[in-house]
């Protein structure tokens, strides 16, 4: 039986300024959320997201304060070892709130995963791989230190693929910024931008020109996301392959933009898409459209991050890999063990459940008071 849910602010500060067109980070605000069951098993769920309410319209504290308020009361005193029924029960009463729901969804699969003994990949039909190569996210804004960074990053084998924000700037600033970087690092490294909706279609057209004649891979959400029309006239004037990041609310705007043909890449978020079983859809509606599939991230930390990596594991194709470097954006570490990252690529942890723990400590230190 589900017996107590509580939910956790914790402030944690960046190893940089992170900045997007949206915000500029220093801080990360973790949302965390722990269900405790009558049978003594405990599963931990993540909804962080990016920027207070400058990147998505749900908050650090609109998310607490909704699971605490109306949300958990409904799934207290419920079958905890069926959580496709507790959560029937959730989207059944709320609207929207789609990290809220996959922070309840990722604990109660964390808990019944550990109550069964088997890594929660396992609840998800199991995995096709257990590492995930894992692109990092160079957004100092400083040219010069984001090519150290990336030398950095070479050297010590943690990432070849380097995604940088864009979209601050003009185009042609912004486009120097990247071509700087991508002759720097040559063919050792797969060089990607965001741009976070900040252009215009005329903006998008002269910037995404010039970063395809330059040799960048892949470009992110260009266009305002709710511009479908225009992103699939992108996705059809270049070559380089158009990303849906912001677009992509879940399995329903998945389907819409594989109809409109608005984009060639999904970037696959559990928290934007509603939970880890919605996040499949999407890559079932990806899949079945020829659309490529990105693991993405709105970054979490260790819990978030672990349990995205469960969801990619299960991916027989993932040509656009992942972005799952979140935790190693902050300064502290909330894992007991943090997640391994190795030769490129992130090791899906195999314990039961997500198959990472909390160190209740630094949650305390962490917490908002
Ligand atoms: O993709 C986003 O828009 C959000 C996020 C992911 C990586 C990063 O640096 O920011
Ligand atoms: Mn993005």
């Amino acid at each position: 039986m589900i017996q107590y849910i509580e939910t956790f602010l914790l402030d944690v500060p960046t190893i940089r300024p992170h900045k997007l067109s949206v915000a500029t980070m220093n801080t990360q605000t973790l949302v965390l959320v722990r269900v405790r069951c009558a049978d003594g098993v405990t599963g931990w769920g993540e909804a962080t997201t990016i920027g207070g309410l400058a990147y998505g319209e749900e908050s650090p504290d609109s998310i607490k304060a909704n699971i605490d308020t109306h949300i958990a009361p409904l799934l207290i005193g419920m079958d905890a070892a069926q959580p496709a029924k507790a959560m029937a029960k959730v989207r059944k009463a709320i609207q929207g709130n789609r990290f809220a729901k996959c922070a309840l969804e990722t604990a109660l699969l964390d808990a019944h995963a550990r109550r069964l003994g088997v890594p929660l990949s396992d609840l998800l039909g199991g995995r096709v791989r257990d590492t995930l190569p894992v692109a990092w996210t160079l957004a100092s804004g400083d040219t010069a230190k984001d090519i150290a960074e990336a030398e950095h990053m070479l050297e010590i084998r943690r990432h070849r693929i380097f995604k940088l924000k864009i979209g601050l700037r003009s185009v042609d600033a912004d486009v120097a910024h990247v071509l700087a970087i991508k002759r720097a690092l040559g063919d050792r490294a797969s060089v990607r931008v965001d741009v976070n909706q900040a252009w215009s279609e005329a903006q998008a057209v002269r910037g995404i020109a010039q970063l395809e004649a330059g040799g960048v891979d892949l470009v992110e959400q260009p266009v305002k996301a709710h511009h479908t029309a225009m992103l699939g006239r992108l996705a059809r004037r270049f070559d380089v392959a158009i990303m849906a990041d912001e677009a992509l609310h879940g399995p329903v705007d998945a389907l819409a933009l594989a109809r409109a043909d608005a984009a060639d890449v999904y970037a696959v978020k559990i928290a934007q898409s509603g939970g880890l079983f919605a996040a499949l859809e999407v890559a079932a509606v990806a899949r079945l459209a020829g659309i490529g599939l990105y693991g993405g991230t709105m970054l979490e930390g260790g819990i978030g991050t672990a349990a995205t990596a469960h969801v990619c594991a299960t991916f027989a194709d993932l040509e656009w890999d992942t972005e799952l470097f979140g935790p190693l954006l902050l300064t502290e570490e909330v894992l007991r063990e943090p997640l391994v990252y190795r030769d490129f690529e992130l090791q899906v942890p195999t314990g039961p459940g997500l198959g990472v723990d909390i160190d209740t400590d630094k949650l305390r230190s962490l917490q908002r008071k």
